[in-house]
């Protein structure tokens, strides 16, 4: 099987980033966003650009919508449960799933709904998209990671594979690929939160000495002993390894969590602090760091 018709949840700067770089190799028709009806309605004037170019790439009402090869999952892990209902409209006997999402949890959601089979587990990482106001700006396009569950078939990441090579997607095909998810949470627990939570950017999140910086690591360091404790080795080289990497970005950037902040958008706190908060508990591992945290990020989204 060849992929030739790919449907993304969720217009926004994950999905408007990898759609375009879909739509650029197999033509605009091989792609389009499908959404409830509501959200298309509202979305319906909308004059989106990626990298300052008017974004042609069309809207599909949900209940218009008819099964794709490939649904890659765009959205905020907040708009999930109704993502899944509108899947239930795209995804047929032979569609292949990706999520895309942050967090651990929602492949997992996925597959209690439509199967492992046809369902790779995976993250992506490494762009400093920024979309505000209808608005994507990018210079990196980062890279997609992922793998099989042991539910998956093989064909299915093979087909995936072959997809995101033909359309120039960097891309890894990881034998870990839970490893890779955690080492991602990780990260996103510590500098998306830090900077949600102190309004920041990657400059202010890593300055030396600062109160942010110690946040942010100890954040990622409660993340690491509930991995350990969950059976994933996740270790200090992999911390580290991260915080060089924030390090090293354009610090007048920032995480998608702060452009929530900015936008007054619900954020993903729940996949994040939650999710370390609740996996800590049943290991009785003490997060203090997370628990502020999801205080914190909580008071200001009840603010807005
Ligand atoms: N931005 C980044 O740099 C990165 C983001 N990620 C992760 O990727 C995922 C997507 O993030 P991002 O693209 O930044 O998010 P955005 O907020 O930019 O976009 C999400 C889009 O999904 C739409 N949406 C929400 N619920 C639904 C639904 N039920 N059906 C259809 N569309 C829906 C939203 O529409 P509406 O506005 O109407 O709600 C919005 O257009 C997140 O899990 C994020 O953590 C991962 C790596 C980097
Ligand atoms: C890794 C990072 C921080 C940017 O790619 C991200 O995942 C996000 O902004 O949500």
């Amino acid at each position: 099987m060849q992929i030739n018709k790919v449907a993304f949840i969720g217009k926004g700067g994950v999905g408007l980033l990898y759609g375009s770089m879909i739509a650029q190799a197999l033509g605009d028709d091989a792609v389009e966003y499908v959404m409830d009806d509501a959200r298309f309605e509202r979305h319906a004037d909308d004059a989106l650009t990626v990298n300052g170019e008017p974004c042609a790439l069309k809207s599909v009402r949900a209940s218009e919508a008819t099964p794709a090869d490939l649904v890659i999952l765009t959205v905020k892990t907040t708009g999930l449960d109704q993502a899944l209902k509108t899947m239930e409209h795209i995804v047929g006997p032979n569609t292949l799933i990706a999520s895309l999402c942050n967090g651990i949890t929602s492949e997992q959601k996925i597959a209690e709904r439509f199967g492992w089979e046809h369902t790779v587990l995976g993250i992506c990482q490494g762009m400093d998209a920024v979309f505000l106001n209808g608005e994507l700006t990018f210079t990196n396009a980062g890279e997609i990671r992922f793998g099989a569950a042991a539910g998956t078939e093989p064909a299915t990441v093979t087909t995936i594979d072959e997809l995101y090579t033909r359309c120039g997607v960097a891309h890894t095909v990881e034998s870990d690929i839970a490893h890779r998810m955690w080492a991602k949470l990780m990260l996103n627990d510590g500098i998306n939160q830090t900077c949600m939570a102190y309004g920041g950017t990657y400059g202010s999140a890593t300055e030396p000495g600062s109160e942010q910086r110690r946040c942010f690591v100890s954040a990622m360091r409660e993340t690491l002993a509930v991995a350990n404790a969950e059976g994933i080795e996740l270790t200090e080289a992999d911390l580290t390894q991260m915080v060089h990497l924030i390090e090293g970005i354009d610090p007048a950037g920032m995480p998608s969590m702060a452009q929530d902040r900015i936008a007054r958008r619900k954020t993903e706190v729940e996949e994040f602090a939650g999710t370390i908060c609740r996996l800590a508990a049943k290991h009785d591992i003490q997060v203090p760091q997370n628990d502020w945290l999801y205080r914190r990020i909580r008071d200001i989204e009840k603010s807005w």
